[in-house]
């Protein structure tokens, strides 16, 4: 597991386009990066690098950062989380050279952007990154949709173009009929959606986003979470987002940079952080978050056992059922691809009839998901099944299975997330005694069932 700066290869949860292609250039790409405060930094630094502490340098100047390194790929949304003080804000102002660097490399999109000069830093932060700030940062005297196109003025926008591609904006944030408003008329919630339609009407590449939702009240903050995911699957934006609010930073993050103390401790997917945190800092630091926003069926999934294919007959059904201890299993072609379930008490009646096609008492599978659902999705249909939730890739092969216990162990603590849990099958609803007496009394349907049957049965 990684604690590293380097891509997890996890499937992106939300579908959109894969982020971890090593071979692009990295939109941002953060080297030995440090930021300090004070009348000397470049003395500080040299002195934390021979190993003396922030603390320790505290009257010589605040070491903000220390010695970031991370790349961002184009159309990841990386986090960035910490408690208050820890330099989340002074990392992002760093991006885009609000703050200056004074020591290491910031590149975007391969260009170096420490130590360009004032009118170079304009451009980039006009063409390349947009910011969203918490406290919106609108201007108050112009109208919503003027404040919205602004970003296009300073790119050299024609007025009609510019007016049109505000209004698009403006629609899709829900501000339509406020155009001509001042910023002062509008709500919080309402000011920092014009902050975010400005932001994506500059058409940069890259977003930054310092705490963009931390002042509105937590409804329409959920609200505005679920819009940014969805506007950057659609646009596939590169993302950088600041929050000290963990749920929001699981909910958003492709990947996570936990900041402590000016020092990025850990980066991963927002499974690595929750499942393998890289110390205790980290572990206290997740300990309250909701799990089942986070964890999805693929982080969870066991593999399927009580498994058989169409073609293996109600005998052989019968038996993989006798031998789980379980009263019912899947059905599945020779590719795996799922057909449903069989019973056992459907099964036995099945061959005691003298049935020979499994698929005669195929019953739909009760509850199906596809990897990537969030487990908060799967607790209804584990109540109201008493089969394992079935886990099902995009050519609908059974991939793995989802009990009841293992949905509420990834609730808990850490350790039951990682550790083998049993996996509890559905209880039979006919006795084992019955079934062997049933295999035993009734004829085996096929030479093949005769052959998978054993010698105990086919003599
Ligand atoms: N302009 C500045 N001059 C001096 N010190 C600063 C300046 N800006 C930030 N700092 C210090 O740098 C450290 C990191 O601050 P920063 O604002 O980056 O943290 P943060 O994680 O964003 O916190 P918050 O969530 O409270 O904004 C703090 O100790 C802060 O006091």
């Amino acid at each position: 597991m990684t604690h590293t700066t380097e891509q997890s290869g996890k499937p992106d949860s939300r579908g959109s386009a894969p982020v971890d292609t090593p071979t692009d250039t990295p939109a941002i790409s953060v080297a030995g990066a440090y930021k300090v405060f004070g009348r000397r930094p470049r003395e500080v630094v040299k002195r934390l690098r021979n190993g003396l502490s922030r603390e320790q340098l505290r009257s010589q100047g605040t070491a903000a950062v220390i010695d970031a390194s991370f790349d961002v790929q184009p159309g990841e949304i990386f986090v960035v989380m910490g408690l208050s003080g820890s330099g989340k804000s002074t990392l992002i102002r760093m991006l885009n050279g609000l703050n200056d660097t004074t020591d290491g490399s910031i590149k975007v999109f391969g260009t170096e952007v420490v130590g360009l000069g004032t009118a170079e830093l304009r451009d980039l932060r006009r063409d390349r990154m947009s910011m969203v700030f918490q406290h919106f940062a609108l201007l108050p005297h112009r109208t919503v949709i003027d404040n919205v196109a602004y970003g296009l003025e300073l790119q050299g926008v024609a007025p009609a173009d510019r007016r049109e591609r505000a209004q698009h904006w403006l629609e899709r944030v829900g501000l339509s009929g406020w155009e001509e408003r001042l910023p002062g008329e509008l709500s919080g919630g309402m000011q920092q959606r014009v902050g975010i339609a400005r932001a994506f009407a500059a058409d940069t590449d890259v977003l930054l986003m310092d705490e963009a939702f931390s002042a509105l009240d937590p409804l329409i903050r959920r609200e505005m979470q679920e819009q940014l995911v969805e506007l950057q699957q659609e646009l596939k934006k590169t993302i950088v987002f600041i929050t000290h609010d963990l749920n929001e930073a699981m909910f958003l993050g492709d990947r996570i940079a936990v900041m402590r103390d000016g020092r990025i401790v850990q980066v991963g997917t927002p499974n690595d952080i929750l499942t393998d945190p890289a110390n205790d800092y980290v572990a206290q630091f997740v300990q309250d978050v909701d799990r089942a926003r986070v964890l999805t069926a693929g982080d969870v999934m066991e593999p399927p056992r009580a498994v058989v294919p169409g073609s293996a007959g109600p005998r052989t059904a019968l038996r993989t059922m006798r031998d789980l201890q379980t009263s019912a299993c899947f059905v599945t072609t020779g590719a795996r691809t799922l057909l449903g379930v069989v019973r056992d008490k459907d099964v036995l009646r099945q061959v005691r009839e003298g049935g020979t096609d499994l698929k005669d008492v195929l019953r739909p599978t009760p509850s199906v998901v596809r990897p990537d659902q969030v487990i908060s999705d799967l607790f209804e249909m584990a109540v109201e099944s008493p089969l394992p939730v079935a886990v099902i890739d995009d050519q609908d092969r059974l991939i793995g299975v989802v009990p009841r216990v293992t949905l509420l162990a990834a609730l808990t603590d850490l350790p039951a997330i990682t550790t083998e849990i049993p996996v509890i099958e559905p209880l039979p609803t006919v006795t084992s005694a019955m079934i062997t007496e049933t295999l035993a009394t009734t004829h085996l349907e096929s030479a093949a069932e005769a052959v998978a049957a054993g010698s105990e049965e086919a003599l």
